[in-house]
């Protein structure tokens, strides 16, 4: 960072150094002091000696003081003037000030480091958090210099009781999970938690949220893992086993919290007679038992899948649709070491059972966060107070986020058009209105479906050079064929490369849940709703762009998309 540069051209000798960039800085007066006093917030508490006996502070980004600049309305009148600074790595990019009194001269003077090359201070908040967001997405990183009030208010909540927040795409949901578990555990929190495990729904999600954790978080304090993981652990299972074409996940899921109420009875039942009862022996009884209460109009269908099931546990985890209810035994059975506290991003794709799984390994307090409008099955609840009674909280408040950081205000509007009314947005989107969504219509017999898919995705590659683009289709295997046939190769089966280094991230709207691109081909519309029977991994799939979006389609288009372009003819 150019100050640490700047004092050690200045000759001013650090006390320590700070790991990493500046947040920035606060002038404000305490009641009863005479004087102004002036802060620097960063990620860790530090003194920089100015020389001469003077110094100033650097005030850790968890600690309460550093509330004065992240809340908008700090104790009304004690704050004057905030210094917001950017960096890309350790470069200061911008700065900027922001003043709550009437401007009274030099924001921050008196001290070298006001003096160094903290850049012009021209742009607003406001300006600069558009610029950032227009420029193509790099990595998710660490965001503090950059949090909304409204954002910080959730990642500095109170953990002693649960939280559960709603937000739409885009609103920064996976950037309060991410600083959340990050300030829950931070060393220098006074009442820091011992761990915290940070749950989301992919592998994927897991990566692309990894470096904000590395760069802000205590070591060994955060643990990051996705749903299927978790259940691979319980079970200490390899988390990629093959898939068995069997009906097990539909009857696991479509009664999911049934038969974790069949499971927990069998269960109780068994100890009572044989208090070293083990998983696999449950498992067996459980074949047995005629004490199931799936839903009426399904005994049958269950009774029948129950029949054709592994006759023992150990075949049974060959297949990964059945951990659910193998993990479920275990956990019952056994006593897990719970954690102190448990984040869940995109909360709103856990079904029951899962959500009976998770409540036992979670000794702490919750922080549920997602959007019931991206569900992605029926068969996960319908509301925030369903999962939180799965889960065993009592009451708990529902916040929302309102902020638009993702995408364009012409995609949030084209995608929002698939929401009834009563979810529209409220807030503009960050990012103003951008281009309308390409809808490309490839109905004609050639060429076909996966070629139009490719030639689009070629288009926005090349329009987006330094930036990222996704195919997000449910015909995944059709558009790998024909990017192979064209020369692409694939690096891990989701990133398809050619031989001018051009490159695409290739996904179904599951795998792309929580990730971003700045341009986005979403294809075949119509087959997302067959796979959920609801709009929502589709709304998933369009909300992933953050400046351009194509749709091509040969079957018909979902009628409220039908709507929107036909309302909005100007613009399609
Ligand atoms: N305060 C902020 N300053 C700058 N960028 C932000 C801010 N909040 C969010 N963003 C950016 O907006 C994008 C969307 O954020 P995020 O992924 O957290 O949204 P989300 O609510 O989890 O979305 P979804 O539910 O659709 O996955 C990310 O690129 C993130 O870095």
């Amino acid at each position: 960072m150019p100050e640490y540069i700047a004092i050690d051209d200045a000759r001013v000798q650090l006390h320590r150094a700070v790991p990493g960039p500046l947040t920035g800085r606060v002038r404000m007066r305490y009641p009863g002091d005479d004087e102004d006093d002036s802060f620097y917030v960063g990620p860790t508490h530090a003194r920089i000696d100015l020389g001469g006996g003077r110094e100033t502070q650097v005030v850790s980004w968890v600690a309460p003081a550093a509330a004065a600049f992240f809340e908008r309305h700090y104790e009304a009148g004690l704050v004057k003037v905030r210094r917001h600074l950017d960096s890309d790595g350790h470069d200061l990019t911008r700065a900027w000030d922001e003043w709550l009194t009437d401007p009274d001269g030099i924001a921050f003077d008196g001290d070298p480091v006001a003096q160094t090359e903290e850049p012009g201070t021209a742009s607003t908040a406001e300006d600069a958090l558009r610029e950032r967001l227009l420029a193509p997405r790099t990595p998710l990183t660490a965001l503090l210099g950059m949090l909304q009030p409204e954002q910080y208010a959730l990642v500095a909540a109170d953990p002693t009781s649960s939280l559960v927040v709603q937000g739409h795409a885009g609103t920064g949901k996976t950037v309060v999970a991410t600083h959340r578990a990050a300030w829950l555990t931070h060393a220098e929190r006074e009442q820091r938690l011992r761990n915290v495990l940070l749950l989301g729904p992919t592998p994927t999600w897991a990566s692309h949220i990894a470096p904000v954790i590395s760069e802000l978080a205590t070591p060994d304090t955060v643990i990051v893992r996705s749903f299927g993981q978790v259940l691979a652990q319980v079970l200490s299972a390899n988390s990629n086993p093959p898939h068995k074409p069997s009906r097990s996940a539909d009857v696991v899921h479509a009664t999911s919290e049934q038969l974790g109420r069949t499971l927990a009875t069998v269960v109780a039942n068994q100890l009572r007679t044989d208090p070293e009862l083990t998983p696999a022996k449950a498992y067996t009884a459980f074949l047995k038992t005629n004490r199931v209460a799936p839903p009426s109009g399904t005994r049958q269908d269950f009774l029948e899948w129950r029949e054709a099931l592994p006759r023992r546990f150990d075949e049974a985890l060959a297949d990964d649709r059945l951990w659910p209810l193998l993990a479920y035994l275990v956990v019952l059975l056994g006593e897990p070491e719970g954690h102190a506290h448990v984040i869940v991003d995109e909360a709103q794709d856990l079904r029951p059972l899962e959500l009976m799984v998770l409540a036992r390994l979670n000794a702490g307090s919750w922080t549920l966060i997602g959007d019931m409008r991206q569900r992605r099955t029926s068969h996960t609840p319908g509301s925030w107070k369903r999962v939180c009674k799965l889960l065993g909280i009592d009451d708990s408040p529902e916040e929302q986020l309102s902020g638009g950081y993702r995408s364009t205000q012409a995609i949030i509007d084209f995608a929002g058009s698939l929401l009834p009314r009563s979810a529209a947005r409220r807030n503009p989107a960050m990012l103003g209105a951008g281009t309308p969504p390409r809808v490309v219509n490839a109905s004609a017999a050639e060429p076909s479906l996966p070629q139009v898919v490719l030639d689009e995705a070629i288009l926005l590659v090349d329009a987006h050079p330094d930036g990222t683009v996704a195919v997000i289709t449910e015909l995944v295997e059709e558009v790998a064929n024909c990017a192979y046939d064209h020369g692409w190769q694939t690096e891990g089966s989701q990133i398809w490369t050619d031989d001018h280094g051009r490159r695409f991230s290739l996904l179904s709207s599951e795998q792309a849940r929580g990730l971003e691109f700045d341009a986005v081909v979403v294809a075949e519309p119509a087959a997302f709703r067959e796979r959920a029977g609801d709009f929502g991994p589709l709304y998933t799939a369009l909300t992933r762009a953050n400046l351009e979006l194509t749709v091509v389609h040969r079957r018909s288009l979902p009628p409220p998309l039908i709507r929107y372009i036909r309302e909005h003819s100007d613009r399609f």
